[in-house]
């Protein structure tokens, strides 16, 4: 199962990437990597490749996102009217997603390992939960909801800080070329090369103490990472001296993050893929962001540059 996953996550950035990044001078990350994300969790959750109830599912979730954000003024042309209606389609797209699983569910071509519709579709038929279809239509949207955004903001964040830490990117890059030497160049990653991929974590951690600080803000607190704010790695090499529950982008404890491996793994095989093929540079110097509450970037537009055609496009 684990496999199938990282295949699936493997050929949707891979798709991703050529449909959006080769070829182009300039990228907008941070829609992008939504994207990205989302389209990860439909095909690796969900069972929903590309195609156009996957497209049709991202416009209107987009809107519902927006709506979310917006004043609650339900009248004509807002964002929360345009909000509600996207949110009644998608709704009805997920519970025909669901609907079909169990057509096939009942005609025994699918088990419940294939995804989470039908993995819940059998819970419901063992009689163990009270599941109604609408509760899996609404854990199916709290999966997007807390799973899309945050990774995309991880990404995007990566992105904004390696663009001015060449020599971090040079270790990345040397760590993700060394996995790649012994793979062919459409061979999907597997479990153990992401288990390699040690140095690259690392920088993701880093990025998650720099930005993701904790609601009690032990991330920023000298006390227990030094020089806080400074963008340093290397710091992750002795994970030891962190006092626990001091680094905790996940949360911690029972209600801990339960997509925080997802999450690693995705930003990790993302990020294989991009250091090889890609350099790029920031267009705009100094884009801040806002906390929202989770910190939301800027756009982050950057230019890009080919470094090489590591892998033989999908298209
Ligand atoms: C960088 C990526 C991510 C970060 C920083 C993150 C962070 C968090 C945090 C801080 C919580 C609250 C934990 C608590 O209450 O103590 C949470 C909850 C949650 N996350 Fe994540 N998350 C990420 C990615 C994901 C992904 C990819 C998924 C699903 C595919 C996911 C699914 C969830 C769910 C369902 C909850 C609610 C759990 C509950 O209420 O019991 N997250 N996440």
């Amino acid at each position: 199962m684990v496999t199938k996953c990282i295949r699936k996550m493997d050929e949707e950035v891979r798709r991703h990437i050529d449909l959006n990044w080769v070829g182009q001078k300039t990228v907008t990350v941070a829609p992008l990597a939504k994207r990205l994300t989302f389209d990860i969790i439909c095909s690796v959750i969900f069972g929903q490749g590309a195609g156009p109830i996957r497209e049709a599912l991202a416009a209107d979730f987009k809107k519902m996102v927006q709506a979310m954000l917006s004043i609650p003024v339900n009248i004509p042309f807002t964002k929360f009217n345009k909000g509600l209606s996207a949110s009644r389609r998608v709704r009805k797209v997920l519970r025909q997603i669901a609907c079909d699983r169990e057509a096939a569910l009942q005609q025994g071509h699918s088990s419940s390992a294939d995804d989470f519709f039908t993995y819940m579709l059998v819970l419901r038929s063992e009689g163990t939960h009270s599941l109604t279809v609408e509760d899996i239509v609404d854990n199916a949207i709290l999966l997007l909801l807390a799973g899309y955004e945050t990774s995309s903001v991880l990404i995007t964040f990566l992105l904004r800080y390696l663009a001015n830490e060449p020599d971090i990117l040079g270790k990345i890059t040397e760590e993700q070329e060394e996995i790649a030497r012994y793979k062919g160049p459409d061979e999907p990653l597997t479990w153990d090369d992401v288990s390699r991929m040690k140095y690259t974590w690392k920088v993701a951690m880093e990025t998650l103490q720099t930005v993701f600080t904790a609601i009690i803000i032990t991330h920023l607190d000298a006390n227990f990472f030094d020089d806080p704010n400074k963008f340093n790695p290397a710091r992750f090499h002795n994970q030891s001296s962190v006092p626990p529950y001091c680094f905790v982008p996940f949360g911690g404890g029972p209600r801990m993050c339960p997509g925080n491996e997802f999450a690693r793994t995705e930003i990790l095989v993302a990020m294989h893929y991009l250091v090889r093929q890609f350099r790029w540079k920031l267009c705009c110097k100094d884009e801040g962001y806002r906390k929202d509450p989770v910190p939301m970037p800027l756009e982050l537009p950057i230019e890009l540059e080919t470094r090489s055609s590591p892998w033989i496009c999908l298209k």
